[in-house]
């Protein structure tokens, strides 16, 4: 007999749409827009001429209906479509989680990079198809698209670790990742919008 207060899922499987990134069976989904990120991009100025000009769909997560509660494992596919705001990659709004538990994603589709902050150290991941990254706990994390087609990537969480979004508007990231030519660049994350920071790194 289950020792949990809330007794578990049944045993199922989740099919993955790989074409149109569908789950199925699925649970919740959410869109976020230009709109939804105030406060994100170095660049005010360009975040708000975005939304202006047609306030795009920026990403998308699609998950299963496994719920976000204790003892239980949530699955969701985010899609990041790509684009610049202020050459500021395309990017999730980022958050920590409340109660400090691991997290792992895998690449599906795309390049992109995973954002990592605890405070006080930055680090970055290069995330391509079948490579996971991993999040561990107290880590701040953010997910970047820093290619020319969606990026897409599996996320596995406890689901009672959940979502706090202030702390990165509090705290920041460490770094931001702008486009340098055919490169991605880490600047650090109080750099002036259209300057290059005095440390920033290739990728
Ligand atoms: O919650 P954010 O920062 O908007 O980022 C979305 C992604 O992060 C998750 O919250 C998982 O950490 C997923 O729902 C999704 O993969």
């Amino acid at each position: 007999m289950s020792t949990s207060a809330t007794p578990p899922l049944q045993p199922f499987a989740i099919r993955f749409g790989a074409d149109n990134a569908t789950l199925e069976p699925q649970g919740p989904t959410l869109q976020r827009r230009m709109s939804d990120l105030e406060g994100l991009f170095a660049d005010r100025r360009a975040w708000e001429q975005a939304v202006a000009d047609g306030d795009p769909v920026v990403y998308t997560v699609v998950s299963s209906p496994v719920p976000e509660t204790a003892r239980e494992l949530p699955q969701s596919i985010t899609t990041i479509f790509p684009g610049d705001t202020g050459g500021e990659f395309w990017m999730t709004k980022g958050h920590q989680h409340p109660d400090p538990q691991g997290e792992i994603y895998l690449g599906l589709e795309g390049h992109g990079g995973l954002l990592l902050f605890d405070g006080e150290r930055a680090e970055w991941l290069d995330i391509s198809p079948g490579v996971i990254g991993y999040i561990p706990p107290g880590w701040a994390h953010r997910s970047v698209n820093v290619g020319d087609e969606p990026y897409r990537f599996l996320a596995v969480y406890p689901g009672s670790a959940g979502h706090d979004y202030g702390w990165v508007l509090t705290h920041g990231m460490g770094l931001r990742a702008r486009r340098s030519a055919d490169r991605v660049e880490l600047v650090p994350f109080g750099t002036p919008a259209g300057t290059a920071g005095p440390t920033a790194r290739s990728h």
